[in-house]
């Protein structure tokens, strides 16, 4: 069997993004290469968010790429990264049809959307509630729906923006069993976070954000055990830095 050509490395050169009239995003730069979760980590307003819009393309630069090893993050025209929110976006639809409408904006036929579709929801546990009202389940089951629509895309990389901090400890514990799990499948996670429990528990890499800089790029142990910054320094031991 041949290898499936893979869309990383992804490497992100001197970005920059600007919003009323400030730098929001200031020359970051770095590369993701394949499997593994990175975390980004950093205060409230350092730019996590913004930095994951930009490499999902959901944000333009104003300057810097972020490329990809196949073109746009495409395989056979293809998008194979797809982001999952704070705050899961559903249509007012059933869970099952949430996760059909996303398959069919892909570009999946009949067959394969509900193949796909039946086995995302077995596998994340969703299988009775597939016909209630996405808008209407719990955060935890909208969160968990939402990390089965973006898996049955088939990413190579998955970005999660805070996924589980509206979430209780319950539901929390949930959806990092689930990233885990999907790590170990080889699957490219790159996630932001202000929570440095969690970070602990998942990251293999850290990039420490402040004020729209990467501040530090480390292995996870290293980061948590010896930051190289006073600024990583002072937001392990829990002082604000903004
Ligand atoms: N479209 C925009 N226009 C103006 N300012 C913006 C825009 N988007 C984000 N910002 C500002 O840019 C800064 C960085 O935002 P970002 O959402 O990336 O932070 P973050 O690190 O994800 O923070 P948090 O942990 O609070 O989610 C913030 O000060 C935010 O208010």
């Amino acid at each position: 069997m041949r290898d499936t050509p893979s869309i990383l490395p992804l490497t992100v050169t001197d970005l920059v993004f600007e919003a009323g009239g400030r730098r929001l995003v200031d020359r970051i730069g770095f590369t993701v290469a394949r499997g593994g979760l990175t975390v980004l980590i950093g205060p409230n307003g350092s730019g996590k968010s913004l930095t994951l819009r930009l490499c999902h393309g959901l944000l333009t630069p104003a300057a810097g790429t972020v490329s990809w090893a196949a073109e746009l993050g495409t395989i056979a025209g293809v998008k194979r990264h797809a982001m999952v929110f704070q705050k899961p976006v559903m249509l007012r639809r059933s869970a099952r049809a949430n996760i059909l409408h996303a398959l069919a904006a892909a570009g999946l036929g009949r067959g394969e959307r509900a193949e796909r579709c039946a086995e995302a929801l077995e596998r994340f546990g969703l299988g009775v509630l597939a016909d209630r009202p996405a808008r209407l389940m719990s955060g935890g089951e909208q969160q968990r729906l939402a990390i089965a629509r973006a898996w049955a895309l088939r990413p190579q990389v998955l970005f999660l923006d805070e996924p589980t901090s509206q979430l209780d400890p319950g539901a929390t514990r949930q959806i990092e069993e689930m990233l885990a799990a999907l790590r170990g499948e080889g699957m490219t996670l790159v996630m932001a976070t202000h929570d440095m429990g969690q970070a602990r528990r998942l990251a293999d890499r850290v990039l420490f954000l402040h004020r729209g800089r990467l501040v530090e790029d480390a292995e996870a142990h290293a980061f948590f055990t010896g930051p190289d910054s006073p600024e990583a320094r002072a937001f392990i031991a829990g002082d604000i830095v903004w």
